[in-house]
């Protein structure tokens, strides 16, 4: 079982940096956009140096040629895992797997699905694709899946679907995660550690629930604690 991943979402490197240093213990950790675009790869030598896992989450979805060149960028860094998004599609995917390929076979490369921030509604008036949540999803993981991808970001409400059609070796790496007395904030798809444990996920990402709690450490706890079981 891996560890929760702890979204970093903070706007500076030493807030980041003394938010992990109250742990006495190696994390699994995500940098995403708002705290690599301030600090940009130091962060991340930073917290290779302190032994942790990262997740580097810059959700690239730009042409074939553009997304592979960066993830070349990207994998050079060494991290655990990165992320593009499945709607760049199919040769993208191709490019951003080669790239992580030829630099750093080791680092996992999944694609975002559809947004956990996403509803139904979203996708087939805004997005205008007649399909419901589930469809919409397992097409975009299939796909991910086709191109050799490791797996897919998506909601604990799609985890179980996916591991019977795409196997139980693909990742379902879950945000959204939230226990039952904290608020929604801007998530749709959410769902509590317990669940996403009985329903297949093979990672959960918890930001605010741990990094804006009163008592992180303690939090965290107890998130291991029903997360493992
Ligand atoms: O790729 C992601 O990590 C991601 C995908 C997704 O569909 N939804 C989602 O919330 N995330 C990230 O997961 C984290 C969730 O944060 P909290 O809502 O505070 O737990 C944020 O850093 C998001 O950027």
């Amino acid at each position: 079982m891996t560890k929760p991943i702890i979204a970093l979402d903070f706007n500076d490197q030493q807030t980041a940096l003394n938010f992990v240093n109250q742990f006495d213990e190696s994390l699994f950790v995500k940098v995403g956009m708002e705290l690599y675009y301030r600090s940009g790869p130091e962060i991340i030598y930073e917290l290779k140096n302190l032994g942790h896992q990262i997740f580097l989450d810059l959700k690239c979805h730009d042409i074939p040629n553009t997304v592979g060149k960066a993830l070349e960028v990207v994998a050079s860094l060494e991290v655990d895992m990165v992320n593009v998004h499945a709607l760049g599609g199919r040769n993208m995917m191709l490019r951003a797997k080669e790239s992580i390929d030829r630099v750093n076979k080791d680092t996992k490369l999944i694609a975002v699905t559809q947004l956990t921030s996403t509803n139904e509604q979203m996708i087939q008036y805004e997005q205008n694709i007649p399909l419901t949540m589930r469809e919409s999803v397992l097409n975009l993981a299939t796909l991910a899946h086709d191109c050799h991808l490791d797996g897919v970001v998506c909601s604990v409400q799609e985890a179980e679907l996916l591991t019977e059609q795409l196997g139980r070796d693909f990742l379902k790496v879950t945000p959204g995660i939230r226990l039952k007395e904290d608020s929604v904030d801007d998530q749709v798809r959410i769902a509590t550690p317990t669940v996403a444990r009985e329903l297949g996920s093979t990672h959960i990402v918890v930001g605010r629930s741990i990094t804006q709690h009163d008592n992180p450490i303690e939090r965290y706890n107890y998130y291991k604690s029903v997360w493992e079981g």
